[in-house]
């Protein structure tokens, strides 16, 4: 049924026909002083931000209409709370000054604020880029792209699944944007926790890409960046750009490149290492992750570089030698160091700050920020210069302190401006004659109206007579009755009140007018100029985006300098053989976490491709068996980053791709890994390995039964150990003592423990990785230490004695445990007719003991010791 608009008042017609172009968007609706939102979108805004929800007249169902606002200049907060809980927001603004029309003000969307286009400064993390990505399912590969419009970084790789899926994970976009038809394979390939957005399939083609992405940058081929051969990639970027220009953003002079993730340049860390290494997130809110220890930048632009090097190390021993050698350099002399620091603390965000620029969205206080910014960076060029050494020189000689732009922004800023534009007092006096000659009639003309009060009272013998100002009739006289027989003929009379009558002359509307007129003017004037020198300023956004990445890259350098001085972290020996030797290697997040008086056990652990590929890792849970698999990946990882680390000293053969794979049962909590999952996963691992690999194999094989767990932990061993071309250097942490037996036909599977001291029946942790396997498994020493009574520990060490005697006479696990079931003694110990009792044989009873893994004994463990608790 049509709608019937004709009892739609004007102003709400606007509204729907606007509204109408925004699906799924929340409008935010600017009606004087405020932006205002209607019907769901009403309730919608007062439930997020809090505010109060009204209803008035009509709405298109005959109830009323729910509405809810705020003011404009609560903007910015307002709509960060909108998209952080996840609306697209369409910002429709007044696009015409109401004084100046008799009929309904014109408006429209000036902007479409999503979670993945952001630049506000209350929206975004500073230490974290803020992505937008577009994936474009093709024939042969998939394209991704991404881009930060806050930063103007842009950047376009293609695929298949697992890099695209990897890149995604690492880039975190905050918004993915992708094919309409193809919701269902983005969800099967990547998951469901992103905010997605879909778009036609039109968007997505070669051609139009192409016409897009080339009217942006304004060249004629993308041979230039060296992405014109990835096809795909492409036309994800094409997709970017066309979605920022749908969403209104059309001022993107800061997007001045487009470069490609070249996939041979980094190591490759599958997305369970970045996970499971934690280093940039974690899926505990308590966790710190390598990323927290690490950054001491000085700069937001800097924590975001860290970020990627954190995720993205080299594997190239050139650049990974340079940053060594530059941190050792800094290092050696602590004064250059602090220097360099005390001037990069004062740059604040520039790489924001002129993305701000390009978007025209820039204020008075931010630019004033840029000049104090380029000066800073003058100073950090000349200290660089005189510093003698071949990278600062090649940074000196890049960096540009923009001088021209510098002085002008001196000269026509004034010192201290407000952070609004509208506020007024931005530019300068001396700048413009006009400006200056109306600031005079302004501010000179307020004192002449005091002149104006003096004089008056004289004439008139006044003294009390007083001029001021109000809305409704501006400037008057006010004259209190008792003198109201002196007030001259020609005052015009306007106000009576119980104590005084208000009074206006000729003279004082003339300079009434003239005040007001110039206050309006002047606004005019400023953002006139400001405007231009905005304009101005884009000029040199090139420049100042380069001048960003120069001081972030300095900024992490110090980074890594401070953190080796602060904590003891050594230069790795980086070199092309395929040894990786660590002395004295410590967990550097874990070191700095432990409680006060305890110290970090540091480890040695050699692997190379030819004596020692592969070490089994036996030991009791929490005994350390994780850490130095952990430590030994983030050692290579921050060597190969360029940053100093946690150990005595450490030979870093290059590693060209990180595998992590933790068992099942580790991650039962999050509910997502099953066996399955984690057999799949390890699949892909041994479909990928190289030469140069580092393998993580933490507890593989625990999600199934004991004999399974053993075969499956086996094959893989010995396929890892017999693969024709690969030889990837692995570290195996298993519960599974069984896994020694391989170092028996393997002679590059060494078996390691780490050692515990048992004493007086107490485990005792000493976290040293010595060599030779274990005896035994310590799952009941686990359950001591967790409390469970005594008596069925005691029991629990008499089965599994039995249990390892049946075994050596080669009886099987069943016929044994019918045994021990059956031996009188069991009953015995429970009285039978007590409930609690036999709630705990029952559960015994129900028991297959065939397909428990040891995690599952432990909360059945747990579960009886609940019982006997209640
Ligand atoms: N070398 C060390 N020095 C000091 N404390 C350590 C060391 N290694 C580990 N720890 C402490 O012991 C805890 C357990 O270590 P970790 O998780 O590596 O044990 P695990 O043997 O892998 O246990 P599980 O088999 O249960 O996974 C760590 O969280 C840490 O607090």
């Amino acid at each position: 049924m049509a709608k019937d608009t004709t009892k739609e008042t004007p102003l709400m017609q606007q509204y729907n026909a606007i509204k109408a172009k925004y699906p799924g968007a929340l409008l935010l609706f600017r009606v004087g002083d405020f932006y205002e939102t209607f019907g769901e979108d009403a309730i919608k805004t007062s439930q997020i931000l809090g505010i109060v929800l009204t209803r008035r007249g009509t709405g298109p169902n005959g109830g009323a209409l729910e509405l809810a606002g705020f003011p404009h200049h609560s903007l910015d907060n307002y709509l960060s709370k909108l998209v952080r809980a996840g609306q697209r927001v369409a910002i429709c603004d007044q696009l015409e000054d109401p004084k100046a029309t008799k009929t309904i003000v014109k408006r429209g969307v000036t902007e479409l604020v999503t979670p993945g286009v952001a630049y506000s400064d209350n929206i975004l993390n500073q230490k974290s880029n803020n992505y937008l990505a577009a994936v474009y399912f093709d024939k042969g590969a998939i394209g991704v792209a991404f881009a930060d419009i806050s930063t103007g970084e842009f950047l376009v790789a293609q695929g298949d699944a697992e890099y695209i899926d990897k890149l995604l994970q690492g880039f975190k976009p905050t918004e993915v944007v992708f094919q309409k038809t193809r919701r269902k394979e983005f969800i099967e390939v990547f998951g469901d926790k992103f905010y997605t957005y879909h778009l036609d399939d039109w968007a997505f083609t070669n051609d139009y890409a192409t016409e897009i992405l080339t009217k942006h940058f304004e060249v004629t081929s993308l041979k230039g960046f060296g992405v014109d051969k990835l096809q795909s990639g492409i036309v994800a970027a094409g997709v970017v750009l066309h979605y920022l220009n749908e969403t209104e953003h059309r001022n993107l002079k800061h997007i001045s490149a487009i470069s490609r993730l070249e996939q041979d340049k980094y190591v490759w860390l599958d997305r369970f290492t970045i996970r499971n290494l934690e280093l940039v997130s974690s899926a505990n809110e308590n966790a710190v992750t390598l990323f927290e220890i690490l950054d001491q930048t000085s700069t937001p632009m800097g924590a975001r570089l860290l970020h990627k090097w954190i995720i993205m190390p080299l594997k190239e021993l050139k650049p990974i030698e340079e940053r060594l050698g530059m941190v050792a350099f800094l290092i050696k002399d602590e004064s250059l160091l602090e220097e360099f620091l005390s001037h990069i603390k004062q740059i604040g965000d520039l790489e924001r700050l002129i993305s701000k620029v390009g978007l025209q969205k820039v204020g008075p206080r931010e630019l004033c920020q840029l000049k104090k910014a380029l000066y800073h960076i003058e100073a950090v060029k000349k200290i660089a210069e005189a510093a003698n050494n071949p990278f600062l020189s090649v940074l000196a000689d890049q960096l540009n302190p923009c001088l021209t732009i510098r002085e002008k922004l001196e000269r026509e800023l004034q010192q201290d401006p407000p952070a609004l534009l509208i506020k007024g007092n931005v530019i300068a006096d001396g700048i413009d004659e006009e400006l200056d000659r109306l600031r005079k009639i302004a501010f000179g003309g307020k004192d002449y109206l005091v002149e104006i009060q003096k004089r008056e009272a004289a004439i008139t013998g006044i003294p009390s007579l007083k001029v001021a100002f109000n809305n409704i009739f501006g400037y008057y006289l006010e004259v209190t009755h008792t003198h109201k027989d002196k007030v001259p003929a020609d005052w015009i009379r306007k106000q009576t009140l119980v104590s005084a009558e208000r009074y206006i002359t000729p003279e004082l509307k003339e300079y009434e007018e003239q005040i007001l007129g110039a206050e309006e003017k002047i606004q005019h004037i400023e953002v006139r100029i400001y405007n231009e020198l905005m304009y101005q300023v884009s000029a040199y956004i090139k420049q100042i985006q380069l001048n960003a990445f120069l001081i972030a890259q300095l900024d992490v350098l110090l980074c890594f300098a401070q953190l080796a001085i602060k904590n003891h972290y050594v230069r790795p020996q980086v070199t092309k053989d395929k040894t990786l030797d660590i002395k004295g290697g410590r967990h550097p997040v874990i070191e700095k976490r432990l409680p006060i008086g305890e110290e970090y056990i540091t480890n040695d652990v050699f692997l190379d491709n030819d004596t020692q590929q592969i070490i089994i890792i036996t030991g009791p849970n929490m005994s350390g068996k994780s850490a130095i698999l952990r430590q030994t990946a983030l050692i290579v990882l921050m060597a190969q980053m360029g940053c100093f680390v946690p150990a005595k000293a450490a030979s870093i053969g290059l590693i060209d791709k990180i595998f992590t794979r933790v068992g099942a049962s580790d991650n039962l909590s999050s509910g997502e890994s099953t066996f399955m999952v984690e057999m799949n996963e390890t699949a892909s691992i041994l479909n990928n390995i190289s030469d140069r690999s580092l393998i993580l194999l933490d507890e593989i094989g625990r999600g199934t039964s004991t004999y399974d767990g053993i075969s499956i932990a086996w094959a893989i061993a010995e396929f890892l150990h017999q693969h024709p071309t690969a030889k990837p250097k692995t570290l195996f942490a298993t519960h599974y003592h069984e896994l020694n037996e391989l170092a028996n036909t393997m002679s590059r599977i060494r078996n390691f423990n780490v050692s515990i001291k048992e004493v007086s029946n107490k485990v005792i942790f000493l976290r040293k990785l010595i060599p030779g396997g274990s005896e035994h498994s310590f799952g009941i020493h686990v359950a001591k230490m967790a409390g469970m009574p005594p008596k069925l520990i005691n029991r629990a060490n008499e089965i599994l004695k039995k249990l390892e005697i049946d075994r050596t006479e080669g009886q099987s696990i069943k016929d044994s445990i019918k045994k021990v079931q059956n031996q009188a003694y069991q009953l015995q110990m429970f009285a039978i007719d007590d409930p609690v009792l036999i709630k705990i044989r029952d559960t015994l009873n129900n028991l297959d003991v065939n397909i428990l893994t040891p995690v599952e004994a432990l909360l059945k463990l747990d579960e009886i010791q609940r019982i006997i608790k209640q």
